[in-house]
C-alpha cells in the first residue's frame, strides 16, 4: 500500500476486549471497548498504574490480539500493517538490537521500512533525541534513558504513518524531557502520521495530544474523552491559564473516577 494513502486512515476498535490467563487466573485488562482514532491526530492514554494502558497499546500494535472484538487501520490489521513497517513502537523496555551501534539501530528502522539508506536523516535523529556523540556506542553501554531515546530515533526513522509511544519520555530527566517534547512531535505531526502515547504525566499529555483518554483503573475502559483545543507546538505554552485549565479538566476526570493522586500530581 502507498504511503501517502495510509496516512489518511482511521484506527478503529469495535468492541475490543482484553482477558490474561495466567496461573489459573484470569485477569480482565481491557474492558469491550468501541473507539475511533481519527488520522493524523495524536491521543493520549493516561490512568492509574496497571490499568491496561500499555495492553490496550500492544493491541494497537498487533503485538498481542484481542480476546474478544477487532482492531483495523483503514482495511488493515495491526498486524498486516506492522508486517509493511506502517507502524513503529518506543516501548517502556526498548528492544534494540544489543549487537549495533545506535546509529545501526536507527538506520534499521529505515531498512524495515524499505527506505534508501541515508546517513544524513539518521545522524539528524539522533542529533533530536540528543544521542550526539554516542553514534558508535551499544545498546548495553548506554543509560536507561538514552536506550528509550534510541528507541524513538529508531521508531522515526522509518516515517511510520502510526506511532504508538509508551511512556516515551519516563526515564529521561525533566531538562532533556521538555526538549523532546518541543522537538520531536513536529517530526510526525508534519507528515500527518497518527500517534498514540501512553503517559503518566498530565501536562505531557496535554502537551502533546489532540485528545486525551482517561482510562478506569482495570479493567480499562475510557472514564473521560478531553479534546484539547489549544494550538499545536510551541504555541502551547505550558505557563498559560488556557494549559492549566486544561490540565485541570484531565486532573478533575481522574479524580472523578477516584483514580490515585500519585498519577494525578505529576
Ligand atoms: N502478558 C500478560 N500476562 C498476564 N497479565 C498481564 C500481561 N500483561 C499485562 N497483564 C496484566 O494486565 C493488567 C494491565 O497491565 P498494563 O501493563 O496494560 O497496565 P498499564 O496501565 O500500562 O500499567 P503501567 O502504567 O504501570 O505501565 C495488569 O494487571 C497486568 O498485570
Amino acid at each position: 500500500m502507498d504511503r501517502r494513502e495510509g496516512l489518511a486512515r482511521d484506527i478503529t476498535l469495535e468492541g475490543v476486549a482484553k482477558i490474561f490467563g495466567t496461573q489459573g487466573r484470569l485477569v480482565e485488562a481491557v474492558a469491550p471497548t468501541d473507539l475511533v482514532l481519527k488520522a493524523g491526530t495524536t491521543t493520549a492514554l493516561v490512568g492509574p498504574s496497571g490499568c491496561g494502558k500499555s495492553t490496550l497499546l500492544r493491541l494497537i500494535a498487533g503485538l498481542d490480539l484481542p480476546t474478544e472484538g477487532r482492531i483495523t487501520i483503514g482495511a488493515e490489521t495491526p498486524a498486516e500493517m506492522r508486517g509493511r513497517a506502517g507502524l513503529a513502537v518506543a516501548f517502556q523496555d526498548p528492544a534494540l538490537l544489543p549487537w549495533r551501534t545506535v546509529a545501526g539501530n536507527v538506520a534499521l528502522g529505515r531498512s524495515l521500512a524499505r527506505m534508501p539508506r541515508d546517513a544524513a536523516a539518521v545522524a539528524e535523529l539522533i542529533r533530536l533525541v540528543g544521542l550526539e556523540g554516542f553514534e558508535d556506542r551499544r545498546p548495553a553501554e548506554l543509560s536507561g534513558g538514552m536506550r528509550q531515546r534510541a528507541a524513538i530515533a529508531r521508531a522515526l526513522a522509518g516515517l511510520p504513518e502510526l506511532l504508538l509511544l509508551d511512556e516515551p519520555f519516563g526515564a529521561v530527566d525533566e531538562l532533556t524531557r521538555d526538549r523532546l517534547n518541543a522537538e520531536l512531535p513536529p517530526l510526525w505531526e508534519a507528515r500527518g502520521a497518527t500517534a498514540v502515547l501512553v503517559t503518566h504525566s498530565i501536562s505531557e499529555a496535554v502537551r502533546l495530544s489532540d485528545r486525551i483518554l482517561v482510562m478506569t483503573p482495570r479493567p480499562a475502559r475510557i472514564a473521560a474523552d478531553i479534546t484539547v483545543t489549544l494550538p499545536r507546538g510551541e504555541a502551547r505554552d505550558p505557563a498559560s491559564e488556557a494549559f492549566r485549565k486544561t490540565c485541570a479538566q484531565v486532573l478533575a476526570a481522574l479524580r472523578e473516577h477516584q483514580l490515585p493522586d500519585s498519577i494525578a500530581a505529576q
